[in-house]
This record gives structure tokens, C-alpha cells and sequence, in this order.
């Protein structure tokens, strides 16, 4: 499998797994995406029914990585990072509603979705760079779980270095402290001021500074990186799997921020997975529900709201959507993606908009709607949702059709925002035992302004420490 940007002609390298792996973003400041679609036939589907998760997240996520990591191999990562989750089923699914399932997501160590595809990163990573013997600084930007997940997927590995921006008092308290009261030598928690799309922007500017870039020999971890986005891809299958797929179409009602997520499942899609809608759940920061609804891609102010992890304007995800929507012509969506970035609007082709619009459909809930919600699913479904779950499950009400299961992502456990739980539902949710002293625990953590040169000196501080 070869690998090429979406701001480029295919490399003459053609890079394959293992490069995009480590260099997370294109020289070209594009995304990477495969250079073709694996397909997955029906009787193939059908026979992976019968797989425990962690081999069908081997066969999935090895179509990926097919020429540089063998299969067997990669079914023994699998096989131990998914056999440390709290969940037999790993990925379990519970009806909430008629006809509507939450997907829970949060049965790793860090209680976010992240951990499905970042704990198979931190091995990826092991894997390659000893291969190679290399080490790597990577360079995260979080609203909150990415950064948890991240640290705790490569936290004293010694052949990577890790700084993790998060946008300072715009987390919760809970993942704050999951990244902050972690001592390991080779990780670094920066809050920056600013919010997370200022994080994310120093991210992607460290990585369009060439010689910043391989002084440190910088890696991503963010959903940037293709492998995020590959190893989120066998849930959906599984989830589909186990409601009548691939004989009957299923929707995924998903709360999104930076597209990553939801992306997976259209990417399942692509592979064979008969998929009727995906549905966008937004927070007040809403931008893709306009986008949806009126082709308005217009970037606001970040406001703060009770789904801190989706408080975000400029999806990086999209990117990739918008490629394949151009028919993958990289000229057009590099001049689409640079405009973007000078005006703070995306003029989207209205050819491209419509074909979004057939499999793409947004929801946005405010704070008030949100909380109400959290309410009614626990009222009505005895079911605790955290404020980004409730955002998906209620989208996924809100859609839902007879005859065609409708699956909303829950991203989170409700224990990562308790004070949000609790003001809707009354219900304080506990911390699980491996997390039960978090609040004695030290906090360590850099506070610096909104500028790039006092991060990257700080990057560099820590990538020479190594
Ligand atoms: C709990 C939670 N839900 C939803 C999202 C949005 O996911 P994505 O950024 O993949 O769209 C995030 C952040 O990524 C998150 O942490
Ligand atoms: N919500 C995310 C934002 C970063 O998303 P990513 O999927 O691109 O890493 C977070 O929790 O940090």
C-alpha cells in the first residue's frame, strides 16, 4: 500500500505505511491518504463477522499497512493493546432507544475514544523506529483527549519524545490532570493561551518550518496522521457487523470536532461497508452543520461549551473529504485550502457541497441542549452519557429511520466531565480505580502565550533532553 498527499502529485517515493507513520503531515503541508481504496468484498465482510475485535482490527488496519508490517505481527499488536481494554467486547454496543445504539468508545486507559487508535500508535511507533533506529519528537495539539491518550500510549518510550500543547483552562479538570500529573522524562505538557485551533495552527507550522522539522525529527500524533485515522476504521465495520451488515445498510450519528472520527466510518464506506448516512453532531461551535446546511464553511471565534473536546473551528480532517470530493485533483484542493487559511472561509465547489450533502447530514446542539440530552437519555434509557456522547446519541435520535440501525459514536466516559454530568443528571460519575487518585496526584505543565517562537524553543528544549 502507497501513500500520497492531498496537496501533491503522487511522490516519486510513494511513500508506504511506515514513512507516513513517522512523518505524520506531507512535505507539502497536505494530508495523506492511500492511493487507492482497499476493497472489501461482501463475503469477506460476512466472514468477519466472526472475529474477535482484535483480529478484525488486524485484517482492517493491515490493508493499510500492507509492504511494511506483517500481519502476523500486527495481530500480536492487536491482539495485546485491545486485550488491556475494560471490555470483553472492547467496542461494546448497547440499545439505548429503539433502533438506536451507542457505540461506547471509552473502555481504554484514558476513557476516550482516542485510546482505540492511539494505543496501536504507540506500538506502530515501537515498531517502526526500532526497525529504522530512530527516535522521534512528536508534536501534538489537544482539546483534551487526544493529549491524555497520546501521553499515555508513548509514555516513557525510548525512542520518542512527546510535547503536548492543550489550550490552557479551556479543559476539564479530569483531562488536564491526565496529562499533567504524568512524570515521565520524555513528555512534556505545554498550555498554551489561546484556544485549541491556536494549538493546532503551531502544530502545523512546526511542520512547514523544513529545517524546524528535521532538527527535531518531528512526528504526529494527531489525526493528521493517516494511521489515527486507519486504526479507527474496524470499529465501524464491527459495529455494523454485529447489526446485519453488511446485508443491511447502517447510519453513524458521530460527535464531531476535527473530522477525524467521522471520517473513519466514510473511509469503512469506501471499503465496501454499506453505510446509509453519517451524521455530524456539532457543539455551539457549528461550523460544519452550516457547512452541511448551506455550503457556509466559515470560521468564527471558538467558543467554550460543555464538549470541550469539539471546540474547535477548523476540522483538519476535512481536508481529505474535500480531496476525494475534487474528484482527488490536489491543485484545486490546495488553492481551496490555502485560500481557507488567508480569508477564514472555504469556498467549497457547489458540485463538491451536493455529493457531501448525499452521504452527510450535521445536527447542532447548544449548551441547554446538550444538558437536556444527558437528561432525557438518562431518564428515559437509565443511560449516562458524557456531554460529547449525549451530542452524538441526540443526533442520532434526531435522524434515525425505521428499519436502518442507527449507531451514535460515544466518545467519552461520562466520568471525564462530572461536573456537566452531574448538573444535568444529578449522577456524580466516579473515575475508575486506575484513575481513582488522580486529584492527589502532582500536576507538572509549561504555561506560555500565543507565540510560536517561545513553543518551538520549548520543543526544541525537550527534543535535545532526550
Ligand atoms: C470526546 C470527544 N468526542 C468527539 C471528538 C471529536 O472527534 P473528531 O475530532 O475526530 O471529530 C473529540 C475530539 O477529537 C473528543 O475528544
Ligand atoms: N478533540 C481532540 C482534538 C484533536 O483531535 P485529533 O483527533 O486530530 O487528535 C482532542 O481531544 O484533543
Amino acid at each position: 500500500m502507497r501513500y500520497r498527499s492531498t496537496r501533491g502529485t503522487a511522490e516519486a517515493s510513494a511513500p508506504n505505511f511506515s514513512d507516513i507513520l513517522l512523518s505524520g503531515l506531507a512535505n507539502d503541508g497536505g494530508l495523506y491518504l492511500p492511493t487507492h481504496w482497499p476493497h472489501v468484498s461482501r463475503d469477506t465482510l460476512t466472514a468477519w463477522r466472526s472475529l474477535p475485535y482484535p483480529d478484525l482490527a488486524a485484517e482492517v488496519i493491515g490493508l493499510f499497512t500492507e509492504g511494511s508490517i506483517d500481519r502476523e505481527t500486527l495481530r500480536e499488536m492487536c491482539r495485546d493493546v485491545y486485550g488491556r481494554f475494560d471490555h470483553t467486547a472492547i467496542a461494546p454496543l448497547v440499545e439505548v432507544e429503539e433502533g438506536l445504539f451507542s457505540l461506547e468508545l471509552f473502555h481504554g486507559p484514558t476513557l476516550a475514544f482516542k485510546d482505540m487508535a492511539m494505543q496501536m500508535l504507540g506500538r506502530l511507533f515501537e515498531h517502526v523506529l526500532k526497525e529504522r533506529d530512530r527516535h522521534v519528537t512528536i508534536v501534538g495539539a489537544t482539546s483534551g483527549d487526544t493529549g491524555s491518550a497520546a501521553i499515555e500510549a508513548f509514555r516513557g518510550r525510548e525512542r520518542v519524545s512527546i510535547v503536548i500543547l492543550h489550550p490552557h483552562g479551556r479543559t476539564s479538570d479530569v483531562q488536564r490532570r491526565q496529562m499533567t500529573t504524568v512524570h515521565d522524562k520524555n513528555v512534556l505538557n505545554i498550555a498554551v493561551d489561546g484556544d485549541f485551533d491556536t494549538c493546532q495552527d503551531m502544530v502545523k507550522a512546526m511542520f512547514a518550518d523544513e529545517t524546524f522539522r528535521q532538527e527535531c525529527s518531528l512526528s504526529a500524533v494527531n489525526s493528521i496522521n493517516w494511521a489515527r485515522i486507519a486504526a479507527q476504521i474496524p470499529y465501524y465495520i464491527r459495529a455494523a457487523l454485529a447489526l446485519g451488515g453488511p446485508d443491511r445498510p447502517v447510519s453513524f450519528a458521530v460527535p464531531t470536532g476535527n473530522f477525524g472520527n467521522i471520517l473513519a466510518a466514510w473511509a469503512a464506506g469506501q471499503m465496501g461497508l454499506p453505510i446509509e448516512k453519517l451524521y455530524v453532531g456539532s457543539n455551539r461551535n457549528d461550523i460544519l452543520t452550516r457547512f452541511l446546511l448551506n455550503n457556509d464553511m466559515r470560521v468564527r471565534s471558538v467558543e467554550p461549551s460543555l464538549s470541550p473536546s469539539m471546540d474547535i473551528q477548523v476540522s483538519s480532517n476535512f481536508e481529505r473529504l474535500l480531496f476525494e470530493m475534487l474528484g482527488r485533483d490536489p491543485n484545486r484542493c490546495r488553492a481551496i485550502m490555502e485560500e481557507f487559511r488567508q480569508t477564514g472561509f472555504m469556498a467549497v465547489p457547489h458540485d463538491a457541497w451536493e455529493n457531501i450533502g448525499h452521504v452527510f447530514r450535521g445536527h447542532a446542539l447548544d449548551d441547554a441542549k446538550t444538558s437536556d440530552a444527558m437528561r432525557r437519555f438518562h431518564k428515559e434509557s437509565h443511560y449516562l452519557a458524557d456531554p460529547h456522547s449525549a451530542i452524538g446519541l441526540a443526533t442520532g435520535s434526531y435522524y434515525k429511520e425505521a428499519g436502518i440501525p442507527m449507531v451514535a459514536a460515544a466518545t467519552a466516559h461520562p466520568a471525564k466531565f462530572p461536573d456537566a454530568v452531574e448538573a444535568a443528571t444529578g449522577i456524580h460519575p466516579e473515575l475508575p480505580p486506575h484513575l481513582a487518585d488522580l486529584f492527589d496526584r502532582e500536576e507538572r505543565y509549561d504555561v506560555l502565550p500565543n507565540d510560536l517562537a517561545r513553543v518551538k524553543e520549548a520543543v526544541l528544549a525537550h527534543h535535545r533532553a532526550r
